[in-house]
């Protein structure tokens, strides 16, 4: 957890002079843009992306993808509104080299596409990227046959020597340091000779919501998966191999990003509105409207979208966030202004995202005068009077955010990094200043 030098600028967070009331249009969700574009491609016919999300992590996926071999074409959708990408599975190609950046979905879910393509396939990214768990998709893709060569450690870089095919079968790993080694076989398990059984062995799974919305994607497109809640063995998936359709896939807005505008509203006792709110979604966003109603919004689902309303008042939470990790950053940033303590829990895991998110959250807070100690799995908050000051952001663009949660009541707070959002929202900034009306 180091402050990059290269990444010193300062960003005034607004402060917010009064309630705020806006409508914010949150662009497409990262987790659904990119499932959809690894099912496209492996998909036997093209298909659409509407609304797709255009940011860092989707951009280095469509990125990978094409270096293997994907043609995806940028432009209009086929009735012409609105961005559409258009998926043309060309076939899965090396030698190729691609750049994960620090996206956990591209990091996890490609290796496992690279063990169809037809030649060596190198994976590198960031320097945090060398950090961040993989052995679970190492070992299974080991395991189902596939040869790696990486450096003993669990972690990129390496390289998957793809054979054209894979026969696959029974798995066991540990996913308890991240759902998405899930995912990201159960992505690829059609594909297989003979599809994929994936068996969690781990004490605890994090970020199921995340599992559900992998097995509702691929079943859109045609493949057969049994899970636990389908009346599976607890902790095995299993998906049948075949081919899958190309779908025409219009994608949600990003709940999760949704997530600092919704807090605007609760911290400054305003209303903000997100259209196209899914009424029915996998995504873990969508428990914000419960944690937020329980620390003292409320909120109502109409046919436009989310309307969600401050009453004035901000309240502690004492909440298991082991099924929507991403959002503790925002959790976190809204109990530090509240009017009573707040422990979240569940989310040991944090430690291994972006950067260490408790230990980061931790720091910043403090050193705005808060109040914050980290626990075994998670953070106890107790609100101070915070002041002005640095937030550092640690190339995390949920520190980022979160950090303009708290400038919004905290007057002088100076976000180091802003740009950092691009991973996800390129356009917070503006999305910021908008709905601030400045
Ligand atoms: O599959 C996905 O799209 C994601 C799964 C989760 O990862 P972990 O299970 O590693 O927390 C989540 O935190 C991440 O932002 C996105
Ligand atoms: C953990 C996150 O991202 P990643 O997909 O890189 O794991 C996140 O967006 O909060």
């Amino acid at each position: 957890m180091t402050v990059n030098p290269a990444h010193s600028a300062l960003w005034p967070a607004p402060h917010a002079s009064g309630a705020v009331d806006a409508t914010v249009h949150v662009p497409g969700s990262k987790s659904v843009t990119n499932r959809a574009l690894v099912l496209a491609a492996l998909a036997s016919e093209p298909g659409w992306l509407r609304r797709p999300l255009r940011s860092r992590d989707t951009l280095l996926m469509a990125g990978a993808l094409r270096a293997m071999g994907v043609a995806i074409e940028e432009g209009v959708g086929p009735d012409g509104t609105g961005e559409a990408w258009r998926v043309l599975p060309t076939g899965l190609h090396g030698p190729a080299t691609v750049d994960v950046g620090n996206a956990g979905t591209v990091m996890r879910f490609l290796p496992p596409v690279a063990a169809l393509a037809d030649g060596p396939i190198r994976f590198d990214g960031d320097p945090r990227s060398y950090e961040r768990p993989l052995h679970g998709v190492i070992d299974a893709l080991r395991q189902l046959g596939a040869r790696i060569d990486d450096d003993g450690r669990g972690a990129l870089p390496l390289t998957v020597h793809g054979a054209g095919a894979l026969d696959g079968g029974p798995v066991s790993i540990d996913a308890s340091s991240s759902s998405q080694f899930v995912s990201a076989l159960l992505l690829s398990g059609p594909r297989y000779n003979q599809g994929v059984e994936v068996r969690h062995t781990g004490a605890t799974l994090p970020s199921l919501p995340h599992i559900r919305m992998t097995v509702d994607m691929l079943r859109a497109v045609g493949a057969q998966v049994d899970t636990p809640e389908s009346g599976g063995e607890p902790n095995v998936w299993r998906v049948t191999p075949g081919a899958l359709l190309g779908r025409d896939l219009t994608i949600e807005p990003d709940l999760s990003n949704a997530q600092p505008f919704l807090a605007a509203a609760l911290v400054t006792g305003g209303k903000v509105m997100i259209p196209d709110w899914p009424e029915r979604t996998t995504q873990p966003g969508d428990r914000l409207r419960e944690i937020f109603t329980e620390m003292g919004g409320s909120c109502e689902l109409t046919e436009y979208g989310l309307v969600f309303s401050g009453s004035g008042a901000v309240h502690g939470i004492d909440v298991d966030l082991g099924d929507v990790g991403e959002l503790t950053p925002g959790v976190a940033a809204v109990a530090a202004l509240a009017d009573s303590p707040s422990t979240l829990r569940g989310v040991a895991h944090l430690r291994l995202h972006e950067t260490d998110r408790l230990a980061a959250l931790t720091k910043e807070i403090n050193e705005l005068g808060g109040d914050v100690t980290e626990t075994a799995d998670g953070l106890h908050i107790r609100p101070r009077r915070l002041h002005g000051g640095v937030f550092h952001t640690y190339e995390d663009h949920r520190m980022a955010t979160a950090g303009a949660i708290i400038g919004l009541a905290v007057e002088g707070v100076q976000i180091e990094n802003v740009a950092t959002t691009a991973k996800t929202l390129p356009d917070f900034p503006e999305l910021w200043t908008g709905m601030l009306g400045q």
